[in-house]
């Protein structure tokens, strides 16, 4: 014998069975087979609805009802062929008399008692399994419908009747001796008391239905067919990369049941759970997927320490505390009692050692009632201060790991914290009972699709690192850090386990966003076709809500307003990555407080491409600093486009032509005039001073400029290429001179003694900057560890890829921290 049950969208429409029968085909090859149904899917909300409208005096209680019967009678005509159809049609049509009498009794006397309750809904499951019996029978099969309100003996609490157990298992057990039919459908759901009034048996009541027939017919294996593929690691609808758990123990599976995962309702499974009967949890549209089995143990090797995650939502903390509390035991006892008084169900309880606060996790609903009942209960202690005034935070969320395995493993609890600390997941209360196979902490209701994913993949997906990227910035270097990330990211999937997802982009004028990732073939037609129009506040406001986990913000700009958000950025726990200077050379306060909000809120605020494009300037002065070096002095050429102008210019060609030409390689800033000032390396220079953590300002630093002020005062960028071309001779005059020498021009920056300078100089031969060549940079730090030698980094200094490739070399950093 095999027990199945069909839930209620398995059986919702004529497709739907063709598929049941399908999977009977194959069973009744075997042996026999009781099929447990559900009521047609969304009869039963119907029923109750028209039950409550025509309570309530609502005439149109008759639209439901109307609904009802035409669902029926077209299930009749879809399912039956026409010889057979009139017999089913009359049974149905009695059936629905009898529900309109209730319904009109109803609404005269305006009561719905659970009495009466119990007899409408029992209608689905009488009505659909008729039907599906039917069906079957007019397909020439050999099946019969079992009467469940003679079957299945329960007490007469109507609504959640309880079982009663020997009576129902024996009449089952006879039922079947004498039945010879291959195929019994049986209505889910319901029994009768023994007054024979129909009852039904609550919540999950159809897979009840199913678990008794298992249970009394000691069956190998219950299976419970359904829409979904097996009970999953986590809700598919929040985590994208939850799975179905192939195998799960009975407490286990009753854990994330009770928090959410609705495949099976917990104490459904109680009667196999008796017998050690497995229960398998298949899909009724992938009837080849494995499913989930649910047994008592799972066997070693499919052991995993933590089986699944879930979440309950709309839920409020209460926070009952006060001096008054410590060492006396019957305030506990009392908080408790009044809450039980008030019908108010405890989700979780925290009590802190010091006995000084009783934290309970319940239900949002429950709040009123809970502060009306406890206020009431300690009048006289509120009064005397011997008890705060009850605080109450609401729009909470309860997560959980689930997992038999987690017992006495050492670091779960550890880790779950650590992860949902670097997400800026704040914890509210913690809650962990001795038997320690469930983990529950309490959050804000919008950190939870962060928190279950980056929990999902810290305990699911160890081996891959999921990032998401909110990118400001395509012009040059923004354009060339995507098509390094398009290119690179499979590589980085398959050998470095980080998933790079684009979430939003957003140059001057658009942004656009897209939680699951931004396709990087079309992302310029996206942006500009799809994006809204760009606005940093609700740029900000939009990534905030996001909440994705491993949030990367990516100033790609040279923008001030941009570099003023970082600060709000990292206080929502996500990472600032940039090539852009500004808030690296803002004052001392402002950079030391970036770096501080950084630590408090575990994001990471990471610039190596502000000085020296991709080469390791910043990270290696890093190292040096924090093994304990100490910076003596440090000469440097910094300027990319400095270089390639010097070197590239000759007074043959025009020195403004150079210049056009260093901006149209990628060279310059998006403003020249911030390089060609000495700004540019000003800022550089400045950086590496406050990375040896000594603190400067940019109007400390003395500049020798060369660019006539006449240039410098041309309103705009055309204005100045054109004055350049006006001071033709200064710039043939100042090469000439260094030629004449045998020396180059160099536009150095150099730090000596707490004292900084930039400015241009002529280098002679055989110095280490001479033969710097094209755009390249070189950076020298004579260090208490490299007092003669210095330690040298030399390369090129500017250019979208290299600068696109320091942007990456960041973001791995933070991949890999
Ligand atoms: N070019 C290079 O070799 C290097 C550049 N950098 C830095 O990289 C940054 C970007 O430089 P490029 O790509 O050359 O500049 P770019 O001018 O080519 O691109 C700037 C991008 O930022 C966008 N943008 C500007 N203001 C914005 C705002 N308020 N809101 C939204 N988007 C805005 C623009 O629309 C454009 O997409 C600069 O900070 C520069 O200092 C750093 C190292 C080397
Ligand atoms: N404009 C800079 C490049 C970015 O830092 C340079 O010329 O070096």
């Amino acid at each position: 014998m095999q027990v199945l049950k069909f839930g209620g969208t398995s059986v919702a429409t004529p497709k739907n069975i063709e598929l049941i029968r399908k999977i009977l085909d194959e069973k009744t090859a075997n042996s026999p087979v009781v099929v447990v149904v559900s009521a047609f899917g969304g009869i039963t909300t119907l029923l109750l609805e028209c039950g409550k409208q025509a309570a309530g005096g609502d005439e149109n209680y008759s639209k439901p009802l109307a609904e009802i019967t035409q669902r029926h009678i077209q299930m009749v005509k879809s399912l039956i062929g026409l010889k057979n159809q009139g017999k089913t049609l009359s049974k149905i049509r009695i059936l629905l008399n009898e529900l309109e009498d209730i319904y009109r009794g109803i609404y005269l006397i305006r009561e719905l008692s659970p009495k009466t309750i119990d007899r409408i809904l029992s209608f689905g499951e009488i009505a659909s399994s008729t039907i599906i019996n039917d069906a079957f029978q007019d397909k020439g099969y050999n099946c019969r419908l079992a009467n469940c309100q003679e079957l299945i003996k329960t007490n007469s609490q109507y609504t959640r009747a309880q079982l009663k157990k020997e009576e129902t298992y024996k009449r089952i057990r006879k039922h079947f001796r004498e039945s010879e039919a291959s195929v019994t459908f049986a209505p889910g759901f319901i029994g009768s008391d023994d007054e024979g009034n129909t009852t039904t048996l609550g919540r999950g009541g159809s897979d009840f239905t199913a678990a008794i027939f298992a249970a009394a017919l000691k069956v190998k294996q219950l299976e419970i067919w359904t829409d979904v593929s097996g009970m999953m690691t986590a809700d598919p609808r929040i985590v994208r990369s939850a799975y179905v758990i192939r195998q799960i123990t009975y407490e286990e599976a009753m854990e994330l049941s009770h928090f959410g995962a609705k495949v099976i309702y917990p104490p459904t499974i109680q009667p196999v759970m008796e017998h050690d009967i497995p229960v398998l949890i298949k899909n009724t549209f992938h009837k080849d997927d494995p499913g989930t089995i649910i047994t008592r143990d799972v066997p070693a090797g499919e052991d995993r320490l933590i089986r699944g995650l879930s979440s309950i939502s709309n839920i409020a903390l209460l926070n009952f505390s006060g001096s008054g509390m410590i060492g006396v035991p019957e305030y506990s006892h009392r908080f408790f009692k009044a809450l039980s008084a008030a019908s108010v169900n405890v989700i979780l309880i925290t009590q802190a050692s010091s006995e000084h606060s009783i934290c309970v996790g319940i239900s949002m609903d429950d709040a009123k009632n809970a502060r009306q009942a406890i206020e009431s209960e300690f009048q006289v202690e509120l009064h005397a201060s011997r008890i705060d005034p009850l605080l109450i935070e609401e729009n909470l969320s309860i997560v959980a790991l689930v997992g038999s395995s987690m017992k006495e493993q050492v670091g779960v609890s550890g880790k779950m914290f650590s992860t949902l600390g670097q997400n800026g997941v704040n914890i509210k209360a913690i809650a962990q009972g001795s038997s320690e196979k469930n983990i529950s902490v309490v959050i804000e209701s919008n950190e939870v699709k962060k928190a279950l994913n980056s929990l999902h993949e810290s305990f699911f997906l160890s081996d891959k690192k999921k990032l998401n990227l909110f990118i400001i910035g395509v012009g040059n270097v923004g354009k060339a850090f995507l098509s390094q990330i398009k290119k690179q990211r499979s590589y980085l999937s398959k050998y470095h386990h980080v998933d790079l997802c684009v979430a939003a982009l957003a140059n001057s004028k658009k942004m656009y966003f897209e939680s699951s990732g931004i396709s990087l073939s079309n992302w310029e037609r996206d942006l500009k076709e799809k994006g809204s129009k760009m606005n940093l506040k609700k740029f900000l406001e939009e990534m905030d809500t996001m909440n994705l986990r491993n949030s990367i913000f990516i100033d790609n700009t040279a923008d001030e307003m941009i570099a003023n958000c970082y600060e709000d950025v990292l206080k929502m726990s996500i990472s600032v990555v940039t090539p852009n200077k500004i808030a690296c050379t803002q004052s001392i306060e402002k950079f030391i407080s970036l770096k501080k909000t950084g630590l408090r809120y575990k994001s990471k605020f990471l610039y190596e491409t502000n000085v020296g494009a991709g080469l390791p300037v910043i990270s290696t002065l890093s190292d040096l600093i924090k093994s304990g070096d100490e910076i003596n002095r440090i000469e440097a050429v910094l300027s990319g486009s400095l270089n390639f102008i010097f070197n590239n210019y000759n007074g043959e060609r025009p020195f403004a032509e150079i210049v056009k030409q260093a901006m149209s390689e990628g060279y310059t800033e998006p403003d020249p005039r911030i390089d060609l000032s000495g700004i540019d390396v000003k800022r550089k220079i400045l950086i590496l001073i406050r990375e040896s953590v000594i603190n400067m300002e940019m109007e400390d630093i003395t500049t020798i400029g060369f660019i006539p002020e006449t240039c410098m005062n041309a309103p705009t960028v055309d204005a100045f290429l054109s004055s350049l071309l006006d001071h033709e001779d200064h710039f043939r005059a100042l090469y000439q001179k260094a030629d004449k020498s045998g020396k180059k021009l160099k536009y150095v920056a150099s730090f000596n003694k707490g004292k900084a300078e930039t400015g241009i100089r002529m280098i002679e031969r055989g110095h280490p900057f001479y033969q710097l060549e094209g755009k390249d940079n070189i950076v020298t730090f004579n260090t208490r560890r490299y007092p003669e030698q210095p330690l040298v980094i030399k390369g090129a200094g500017a250019g979208a890829d290299v600068t696109a490739s320091g942007i990456f070399a960041d973001i791995m950093r933070i991949a890999n921290s």
